[in-house]
């Protein structure tokens, strides 16, 4: 194994999580540290932060539902709405709850009702922000609409989930609901951007093309990973983001495929084999790298359609538990028979 490679399989391992940033020399983590503070300072959704916005000038807030996928500023603007609707009493009138609480839905309704009939401050409502609420069975949801209209007179509710299709109709139409989509390319340019010159860290502009594509609109995602590089060296540059993610470059993902449609099955799955291998990557990631990048690739509408109908079949079955090399490979098989 050469050296590069050895490194690589080293760092990619496991991808580093909050804690390991933090320890790995830094005092805070930047995801927290660089968290919006203001509805403003949220990028990205600049007509949904408008829209909260209104309510927040006129005091005047509706129970809210926040759906979207992970890292993308939907608990920041919950915190936001409350920062700026109490200022510095924000803390004692916003709940931060997870659904999903190991101890059960019980113990949320039960911090829910205890919030819920205090008061603090004299502000005539207070915030439940629930965390997960799509993780709620229908019948614990079907209570929380009974709490909701409980205590409507007094609180207000912000629910986050990733599926709002996941929430029951009685509560989806007691909210305002606001659909958080995956943050723009430029949006997470700028913002990382902008970290590494508040932490003075250099980093290159493949570095951050590199960051926003290991991203995938996923804010979070993105300044953990500038973190976790710029810990690693001097320059965060893409050869560091693309390690330290267990990210495939775009090229090497492109090359698998294209050997495979020339019928070179082995060569195919040697590309296949360095990736699972060497860089640590899970199969469902090349997956979802995959069908992000058949578009770029120089194939004709034909082979597309073959590609992703295998690539709809193959994420079906590693989620479903199945043996993730078996079935890229399998894939790949398949492509490579194509052409014959
Ligand atoms: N739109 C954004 N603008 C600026 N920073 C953001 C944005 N979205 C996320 N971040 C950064 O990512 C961190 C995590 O974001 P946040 O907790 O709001 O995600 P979320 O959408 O609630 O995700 P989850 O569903 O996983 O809880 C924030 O602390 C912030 O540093």
């Amino acid at each position: 194994m050469s050296e590069v490679e050895s490194e690589a399989d080293e760092v990619a391992e496991s991808e580093p999580d909050e804690a390991e940033v933090a320890e790995a020399g830094r005092d805070e983590i930047w995801i927290e540290k660089y968290r919006p503070g203001t509805l403003d300072e949220v990028a990205g959704h600049d007509d949904i932060t408008a829209r909260l916005k209104r309510y927040v000038e006129r005091d005047d807030l509706p129970n809210l539902l926040f759906s979207g996928p992970a890292g993308v500023g939907k608990t920041t603007s919950a915190v936001a709405i409350a920062k700026q609707l109490y200022g510095d009493d924000w803390e004692q009138n916003f709940l931060e709850l997870n659904a999903s609480d190991q101890r059960g839905i019980d113990v949320v309704r039960d911090r829910i009702k205890n919030f819920a009939r205090s008061s603090f401050g004299g502000h005539s409502y207070r915030i439940i922000f629930l965390d997960e609420a799509d993780s709620l069975t229908s019948d614990a949801q079907s209570a929380l609409r009974r709490t909701m209209e409980q205590f409507s007179s007094n609180t207000r509710f912000i629910l986050s989930c990733n599926y709002s299709s996941k929430i029951i109709d009685p509560i989806q139409s007691r909210c305002a609901t606001f659909r958080f989509g995956p943050i723009g390319d430029e949006a997470i340019a700028e913002q990382t951007r902008k970290i590494a010159a508040e932490e003075g860290i250099e980093t290159t502009e493949d570095g951050v093309d590199a960051l926003v594509y290991a991203a995938d609109g996923d804010m979070r995602k993105a300044i953990n990973a500038l973190q976790a590089a710029a810990v690693m060296g001097e320059v965060v540059d893409e050869e560091a983001v693309f390690t330290i993610t267990s990210t495939a470059r775009p090229e090497e993902i492109e090359q698998m495929v294209t050997h495979a449609i020339e019928g070179d099955f082995t060569k195919a799955r040697k590309v296949l084999d360095d990736l699972l291998t060497n860089k640590g990557m899970a199969g469902g990631d090349i997956i979802d790298q995959l069908h992000r990048s058949v578009w770029e690739f120089d194939l004709d509408d034909e082979a597309i359609v073959r590609l992703m109908d295998r690539v709809g079949e193959v994420d079906y079955r590693i989620t479903e538990g199945a043996n993730e090399s078996v079935q890229l490979e399998a894939l790949l098989a398949s492509l490579s028979l194509e052409d014959e």
